[in-house]
């Protein structure tokens, strides 16, 4: 008789696990099919009131303006309701953080978990940086305002001090909004104990989940995970797909539904395509000249975030453009945590029209880690001389939700095809539209291809979803190049750094004040205003006006065209800020009258300053007006 050979014990097990994960891969896999045809299936949209929202919270809602869900909402909601695990994937600007909010907010309002005060949060909503930190603790706070309910949430960031954090908590709130680097610092002070989290915590939200991994808190991740009870309902929302997403999809989720509204295949769909994006070729030293033109021309819609890769630049932008009596703010990793969140306030405000901001994006995944080791380190007394340290936590474009910017300008490109798209996508939110315009430089044309070829749709790889800036003439760019000249030969390095250091010692002392102002004033914004000028001399009258036989018809009509777009969608006047209750006629003659959105680009390309060989298109008869 043939003996038959037993196999160890370890295989047999190694096995069984090795089968057992097979199995429930692909049960994953299949779930994910289902969703996703499901979705598409479900195109028909739908009331908030038919996705099952309660109705306090469709109240708020309407107050806020906002009458219709998101695609993301309609999807997302109903399953959230339903308690299922859910990752989601879906456009910058598409109405992510409403999508979670609301349902989070309708579990939170049974009886059982107002009632029964826990010892932890119920809630936990983790984001990559203090400034989406703040943005969705002030959405879910005017919510629960709104919606007049028994409800309590706080943000914790991991520069609190202990006492600061017990002080917060002792309210027994049922949010918390907070990083995941805060957590288990949280833990270690004792402030939260990790076995009453495992005891209280029904839902966990970790927002922009494509940006956790790589700003380096996973360490900080595992150790929250490794408390979350089983029954916790999770969810992840991100606007990128990225590897890292899934890791965290394995990390945390069980069975989840997935929803994808952005399809890998049509990859001009990561863009809200409410975006009009544009570019202009110039060589590195001419950028300055060119956003002179873009703004002192006004050819570009207000409000305007621009961005640059580096902070010096950033301060030598903002000193060059106050020579022309532009005022514009700054932001950046090395301003105070209460600057910063007053600077995006103010501009959310519409106290003015110029954001500079330095995006995250010129750090590394290496540089960041410094930044968090040095920022852990204690007692920097003997190093008076030291650079100003970035903030770890420091996140400009990721999530944040700029309202009402119109135009973003790429100063300098950004180093990959996902910072494109999200600074692309601080405009174009939700249901509004807006447009984009690059500076390219030849170093930055390989860069710029690739991001093309990764925007260009399978399906039309011959049209260019990014187009010739088509209301700047290279005369009218000319006109201004001796001053742009002159200007930005007086902004030297020294004059760069010493308005550096002296912002940065400003806006410390401001910081300051402004954290007692806010304790006792959380909703007053004019307590300082973060675009003074940095030169002590005023602008020359010369500069500040530019006359006008200067500029070339064309280019006076282009501007005149903005201007009255502008005063079509009510935005000539600095905006109070929030919602918009625009009705849809006014939706409607917004577009008609875009000059952005009336040009068409196939007719203008050859005048386009973009266009490689620079060609004047005011020399052209063929050149469509504009
Ligand atoms: N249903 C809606 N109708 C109108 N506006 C909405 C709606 N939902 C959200 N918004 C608004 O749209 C803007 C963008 O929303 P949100 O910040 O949630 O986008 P997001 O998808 O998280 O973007 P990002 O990926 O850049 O973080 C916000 O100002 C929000 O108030």
């Amino acid at each position: 008789m043939g003996k038959t050979k037993l196999k160890p014990m370890e295989d047999v097990n190694s096995e069984v696990v090795d089968e057992v994960e097979k199995a429930e891969e692909v049960e994953e896999q299949r779930n994910d099919r289902e969703q996703e045809e499901e979705q598409k299936e479900e195109e028909a949209p739908k009331s908030f009131e038919e996705l099952g929202l309660d109705s306090r919270l469709i109240r708020a809602l309407t107050k806020k303006g906002i009458e219709k869900p998101t695609l993301i909402q309609q999807s997302a909601i109903p399953y959230i309701l339903e308690g299922k695990d859910v990752v989601a994937r879906a456009k910058t600007g598409s109405g992510k953080t409403l999508a979670y909010l609301l349902p989070l907010l309708q579990k939170l309002f049974s009886a059982d978990s107002v009632s029964k005060k826990k010892l932890a949060p119920s809630a936990f909503i983790l984001v990559p940086s203090r400034e989406l930190c703040q943005q969705v603790y002030t959405e879910v706070s005017s919510l629960i305002e709104l919606c007049r309910v028994q409800l309590k949430a706080v943000q914790l960031t991991s520069s609190m001090s202990a006492s600061d954090m017990r002080n917060a908590l002792a309210g027994l709130p049922e949010i918390l909004v907070s990083t995941p680097a805060c957590i288990p610092k949280c833990f270690a002070a004792g402030v939260l104990e990790p076995t009453a989290v495992s005891e209280s915590l029904s839902i966990l939200v970790l927002d922009e989940a494509d940006l956790l991994l790589s700003y380096g808190y996973e360490d900080n991740l595992r150790s929250v995970t490794s408390i979350i009870p089983r029954r916790c309902q999770c969810l992840l929302m991100s606007a990128t797909t990225s590897s890292d997403v899934e890791k965290l999809k394995k990390l945390i989720l069980h069975n989840p539904i997935v929803l994808t509204l952005t399809e890998d295949n049509d990859k001009e769909e990561a863009v809200p395509s409410n975006v009009q994006q544009f570019w202009i070729s110039c060589s590195a030293q001419d950028k300055l000249l060119h956003i002179l033109a873009l703004l002192k021309l006004e050819v570009v819609q207000k409000k305007i975030l621009i961005f640059i890769n580096t902070i010096d630049m950033g301060f030598r932008l903002k000193l060059f453009l106050e020579k022309f009596g532009i005022k514009s703010a700054i932001l950046n990793g090395e301003l105070p945590q209460n600057s910063r969140l007053h600077i995006l306030e103010q501009f959310n405000a519409g106290l003015f029209d110029y954001l500079i901001a330095t995006d995250d994006n010129s750090q590394t995944k290496k540089q960041k880690e410094e930044a968090k080791g040095e920022a852990n380190k204690e007692n920097k007394k003997n190093n008076k001389h030291s650079k100003p340290k970035l903030d770890a936590e420091f996140g400009v474009v990721r999530g944040i939700d700029f309202k009402k910017v119109h135009t973003v300008i790429n100063f300098d490109m950004p180093q990959s095809v996902t910072g494109y798209i999200h600074r692309i996508g601080r405009t174009g939110r939700a249901y509004s539209s807006g447009s984009s315009v690059s500076l390219i430089s030849p170093d930055e044309m390989e860069g710029f291809e690739d991001i093309k070829s990764f925007l260009a749709s399978d399906k039309n790889k011959d049209i260019d979803i990014i187009t010739p800036f088509p209301l700047l003439t290279e005369n009218a760019v000319e006109s201004l190049r001796y001053r742009a000249e002159d200007v930005a030969k007086s902004v030297t390095k020294i004059a760069v750094r010493e308005s550096r250091a002296q912002d940065l010692r400003n806006e410390i002392i401001n910081s300051e004040k402004l954290k007692a102002h806010f304790e006792a004033n959380p909703r007053d914004l004019d307590l300082l205003r973060h675009d003074k000028p940095l030169s002590k001399t005023a602008p020359a009258p010369h500069l500040k006006d530019i006359p006008e036989y200067l500029v070339d018809a064309k280019t006076q009509e282009a501007s005149k065209m903005v201007k009255l777009a502008r005063a079509a969608m009510g935005n000539t006047r600095r905006s109070g800020g929030g919602g918009g209750r625009n009705n849809k006629n006014k939706k409607r003659s917004r577009k008609g009258s875009d000059p952005l959105k009336t040009f068409n680009p196939n007719g203008s390309k050859r005048g386009a300053v973009g266009q490689k060989d620079g060609k004047d298109s005011s020399s052209t008869k063929k050149q469509k007006t504009v």
